[in-house]
């Protein structure tokens, strides 16, 4: 699992987070512009920590002292953000597909029809991405990042800007990919509902520190 302790630091804003993540899913809240996003884009790789150190299962990926950066493409991470990012030219098989690019789907963490299965996406196979509703849309990009077979799931702010009816439809397939993988996800958010739905570990952001 996750465990980190570094500072980031933007000309006005320095995060600091300490995190030794004990359950699957931990969900962080926090008012807009505590850190969360840029707490996650460190996780992942985009951002780089000035001191400290972030792990997963055990493996550094950044550390300040030996000047250890994993990029972020060697990560192994998962990162949803609130509006899905499909390839507008393939359709919705092509785009799962494009995450099984560089490996052996044999080797992955879930194969191609678990996940179809798992978000019901059979039916929206041959669809383009303009032809999907933002919750169905929401709903392959989960299905591409699981393909990708990633050691943790970054979501942040995944149902923001869907309606309340959306967002109903969407939060089951997470808690499914809760209760039927073992797959560790940060999931952020402003809705604490969200999280007791989910059963999550919350913890609060507030002017970049992390409680
Ligand atoms: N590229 C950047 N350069 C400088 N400052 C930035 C940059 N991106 C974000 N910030 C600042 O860092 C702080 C934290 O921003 P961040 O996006 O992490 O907040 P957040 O908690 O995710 O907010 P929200 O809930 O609105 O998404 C804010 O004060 C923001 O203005």
């Amino acid at each position: 699992m996750l465990r980190c302790n570094f500072n980031f630091q933007y000309a006005d804003f320095q995060l600091h987070a300490q995190i030794d993540m004990q359950a699957q899913l931990l969900g962080i809240m926090g008012a807009s512009g505590s850190g969360k996003s840029t707490f996650l884009k460190n996780i992942v790789g985009l951002l780089q920590p000035q001191d400290g150190f972030i792990a997963l299962n055990e493996q550094l990926l950044d550390d300040a002292q030996s000047k250890l950066h994993v990029p972020m493409h060697q990560r192994r991470i998962g990162l949803i953000f609130q509006k899905a990012c499909l390839f507008p030219h393939l359709n919705v098989m092509q785009n799962l597909r494009y995450a099984l690019r560089f490996q052996n789907e044999a080797l992955g963490r879930f194969s191609f029809d678990e996940v179809v299965d798992l978000l019901q996406l059979k039916a929206l196979l041959k669809r383009r991405s303009h032809q999907l509703s933002g919750g169905e849309a929401q709903r392959v990009s989960i299905g591409r990042a699981l393909l990708s077979s990633p050691d943790l799931l970054l979501l942040d702010e995944p149902l923001t800007g869907l309606d309340s009816q959306l967002k109903e439809q969407i939060l089951p397939f997470l808690k499914d990919i809760k209760a039927h993988t073992q797959l560790p996800m940060i999931y952020v958010t402003h809705h604490l509902e969200e999280l007791r739905y989910l059963d999550a570990q919350v913890m609060y952001m507030a002017n970049g520190k992390i409680t």
